[in-house]
């Protein structure tokens, strides 16, 4: 098996940033969390998260850059103070080696530019902060990407069922792949245990269910309520936050994830994508961007060269594409 050292400390790294999210989540209280200068949110999980697995992965592989989401700028600065202990007292329930000094220096690990050479690995600490913080779905996401490659991906979703027809089922899940070699899910509870997983068969666009982000300024929910009635069903898409919906399509749970540019020229972040990426493409599944294009993880730290994405089981990709192609920008 290819990169098995490599699968087993992201799953474990996975697994410790889950379980730090999955504490913090219950009862986050506002000196918690954080607007950075984009006013986007962040936490002290996600802070706290980055740090567990980059710190993991300088320890393992200590050559590999990353490109992690977050920086530890704001958590220098002395008005978050408090932020900052907060999330080095997180970071310590979980690894009781990291300092003050090793939680800002593994935050900085995830600065790399990205590109075409060489290896590095990508980092989403919590992608779906948003649902992070309304109590619902998000995922810790990492990637390995080697000359411009997705190679492997692992993706905990801490809120996830682990059985997608029991909601009521345990929660907590980990996907993961490795290119060429399939995917597979295992309980958060016990990472050893992978069953392999698939996406659906469904051939009849009608038939297929959509899922979409929950944030309309992240999707244009107008525009996918077109793309299914133009494909023959009323239904509009479900919901959900987060690389989940990778999840939802590679195990079969929905037939399409679709994400609709909301405005001109915002770019897709290479680490909201290349986990669920792999695992859905390692699932049977196929993905492209909203003009048809294959997605480009080559050109440093954002898909810039994509517009969107449009992510499918297999039968149904090229009556999906078409629709949204023709639905225009
Ligand atoms: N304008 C715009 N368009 C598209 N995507 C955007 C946009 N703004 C932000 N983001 C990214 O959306 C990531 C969250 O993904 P989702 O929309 O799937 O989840 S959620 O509905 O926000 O919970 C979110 O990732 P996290 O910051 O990791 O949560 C952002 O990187
Ligand atoms: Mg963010
Ligand atoms: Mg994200
Ligand atoms: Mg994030």
């Amino acid at each position: 098996m290819s990169f098995e050292q490599e699968l087993n400390i992201a799953k474990e790294a996975v697994r410790k940033a889950s379980l730090l999210c999955a504490a913090a989540q219950h009862g986050l209280i506002d000196s918690e969390k954080h607007d950075k200068a984009d006013k986007s949110p962040v936490t002290v999980a996600d802070y706290g998260a980055q740090a567990l697995v980059l710190s993991s992965l300088a320890t393992a592989f200590p050559e590999d850059p990353a490109v992690g989401e977050e920086d530890s700028s704001d958590l220098r600065k002395p008005e978050n103070a408090e932020l900052f202990s907060k999330v080095v007292e997180y970071a310590q329930k979980i690894d009781s080696e990291l300092d003050a000094d090793s939680v800002l220096a593994a935050i900085d690990r995830g600065n790399h530019e990205g590109g075409s050479t060489g290896r590095f690995w990508t980092l989403d600490p919590i992608d779906g902060t948003k649902g992070f913080l309304r109590g619902e779905q998000y995922a810790v996401a990492l990637a390995l990407i080697e000359n411009g490659e997705v190679v492997l991906g692992v993706l905990g979703c801490p809120n996830l069922p682990v059985d997608p027809a029991n909601p009521n089922s345990e929660k907590g899940c980990i996907l993961y792949a490795v290119k060429g070699e399939g995917a597979f899910q295992a309980p958060l509870s016990d990472i050893g245990t992978g069953k392999s997983i698939s996406t659906d068969s469904v051939s009849d666009p009608a038939k297929a269910v959509f899922c979409e982000s929950v944030e309309s300024g992240h999707t244009a929910h107008g525009r996918s309520a077109q793309i299914t009635e133009a494909l023959g069903t009323a239904v509009e898409p479900f919901r959900m936050d987060s690389q989940c919906k990778y999840a939802a399509v590679s195990r079969g749970q929905a037939s399409v994830y679709l994400r609709l540019p909301t405005r001109p020229g915002y770019e897709e972040k290479i680490w909201d994508h290349a986990a669920g990426y792999i695992v859905l493409l390692e699932a049977g599944g196929k993905i492209c961007d909203t003009l048809g294009s294959p997605l480009d993880f080559s050109i440093g730290r954002t898909l810039k060269e994509n517009k969107g994405i449009v992510a499918t089981s297999p039968r149904v990709y090229e009556p999906v594409v078409k629709a949204v192609v023709a639905s225009g920008q």
